[in-house]
């Protein structure tokens, strides 16, 4: 898969998606993220990139122009078509779906916008979807891009290990994960549950999946609305519910 990233602060782009899973996917050639500035497409002598926002007020917005021309090479740089993506806190909210879906496509490309945000005639000309990464304010959407790029990365066939694949697979069933811990078993905060020493991996399995639901419960109640549980997940469940309320 290849992500090309249209973005004034290349470097910072590069240095997320070169560290870790990603960084090993892109050194395996699985994943590979290219970075177009277009202050390198600006033509006047101050390679402007910004201007002062139509019908006054305070800040200002991404030129088309330059915008445009980086655009352009970027779609010149590889034959796939690719799918643009703005990210915007005016767009729809990322989940995990719609990662996996994106995912599977050939080739993306992540507009970041900064300032006020980018002249919309570029946006209705040129972006094929809005996508945000949450309701707060933020200073340009490069941290979404970068969310983007880890995100769909790690998914790409090869990026993870074992461990991590299941690690991985463990949000696929939709709930909050279980507590984790390593040595000491006796510590000054505390200590490891017992069934975790145990051995009986069907006894701790159980454990695991209660914690998930009874987590899910606790803290993201939306989360498990979403949930299709089945029997025995149901079961246990209640379980944890009967023990928090006691
Ligand atoms: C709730 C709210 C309302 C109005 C403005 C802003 C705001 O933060 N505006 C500033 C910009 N924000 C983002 O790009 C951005 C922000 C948040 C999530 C995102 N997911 O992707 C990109 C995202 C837009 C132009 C430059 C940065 C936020």
């Amino acid at each position: 898969m290849r992500i090309d990233v249209v973005t004034l602060f290349p470097d910072f782009m590069r240095q997320c998606a070169a560290v870790g899973v990603v960084g090993r996917a892109q050194q395996r050639q699985l994943l590979q993220v290219e970075t177009w500035n277009p202050r390198d497409y600006a033509t006047d002598n101050y390679r402007t990139v910004d201007g002062r926002t139509c019908g006054g007020g305070p800040g200002m917005v991404m030129l088309i122009e330059p915008l445009r021309a980086a655009l352009k090479a970027m779609r010149e740089a590889a034959p796939e078509p690719a799918h643009v993506i703005y990210l915007s806190p005016q767009g729809a909210r990322l989940t995990q779906g719609r990662v996996e879906a994106l995912a599977t496509l050939p080739r993306i490309a992540l507009l970041c916008g900064r300032y006020e945000g980018v002249d919309e005639r570029l946006l209705a000309h040129e972006v094929d979807e809005e996508l945000s990464i949450g309701d707060y304010v933020l200073s340009g959407g490069e941290l979404g891009a970068a969310v983007i790029i880890d995100a769909v990365g790690r998914l790409q066939e090869g990026a993870l290990n074992d461990a991590q694949s299941a690690e991985q697979d463990s949000f696929s069933n939709g709930l909050l994960d279980c507590p984790h811990y390593a040595k000491p078993v006796h510590d000054a905060l505390g200590d490891v549950p017992d069934v975790l020493l145990s051995g009986d991996h069907a006894a701790i399995r159980r454990w695991r999946l209660k914690q998930s639901l009874g987590r899910t419960w606790l803290r993201r109640p939306d989360l498990l609305a979403q949930c299709a549980l089945d029997k025995a997940s149901r079961a246990l469940l209640e379980e944890f519910r009967r023990e928090h309320s006691r």
